[in-house]
């Protein structure tokens, strides 16, 4: 009688509930902001050029964006070709969200949303941490050719069971 008919009224995307591209933008400045400035992995940045910076905030900015609904294609690299390689552990994961809890408080983000973003980045977590830092497998592999890879010296990560699970065979758009 009074219901609205289905399809009219949908719930909006997690997109457009957080305010659309602009506001996705500011929150992964700040976000990343905080990142550098955290004790854990602010030296991540120490070494980083202005320019991957930019490149990393606008993927990251585009990457959110696609996986929340947007309609915004994310061209940068799958989730384990990035990060693979970075050594990044337990520590990592957990600094990453402090600076998003931060985050969350400086934009009055509600908890439902917060539950979201956090399962977004939950969903990723076997494609982002537990690989080998790559300078270790080289260091600990003097005869490897370091043009080709961990996989050469026979470090395979993901392994193929979680591989799959994670997405590492999906190609990349570079
Ligand atoms: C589920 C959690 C995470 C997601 C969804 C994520 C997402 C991304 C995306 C979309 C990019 C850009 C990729 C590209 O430019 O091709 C990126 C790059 C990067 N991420 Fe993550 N990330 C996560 C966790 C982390 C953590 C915990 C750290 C370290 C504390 C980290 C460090 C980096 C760095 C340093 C880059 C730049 C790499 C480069 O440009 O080569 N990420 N990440």
């Amino acid at each position: 009688m009074n219901e609205e008919p289905q399809g009219l009224n949908p719930t909006p995307s997690l997109y457009t509930r957080l305010g659309g591209y602009d506001a996705i933008y500011q929150f992964a400045a700040a976000a990343l902001r905080k990142a550098m400035a955290h004790p854990a992995i602010g030296h991540i940045w120490s070494h980083m050029s202005e320019s991957t910076f930019f490149k990393e905030h606008i993927n990251f900015v585009d990457f959110l964006s696609e996986q929340w609904g947007g309609n915004v294609r994310y061209r940068g690299r799958d989730m384990v070709t990035t990060h693979r390689g970075m050594g990044l552990t337990e520590v990592h994961w957990k600094a990453m969200f402090d600076c998003l809890e931060a985050c969350y408080a400086e934009f009055g983000v509600p908890p439902d949303l917060q539950a979201q973003i956090n399962a977004t980045f939950e969903k990723y977590k076997p494609a982002v941490v537990g690989s080998p830092s790559y300078r270790d497998v080289v260091l600990a592999h003097p005869e490897m050719d370091i043009t080709k890879g961990m996989r050469t010296a026979g470090v395979i990560w993901p392994e193929p069971r979680a591989a799959s699970r994670v997405g590492a065979d999906r190609g990349s758009d570079d």
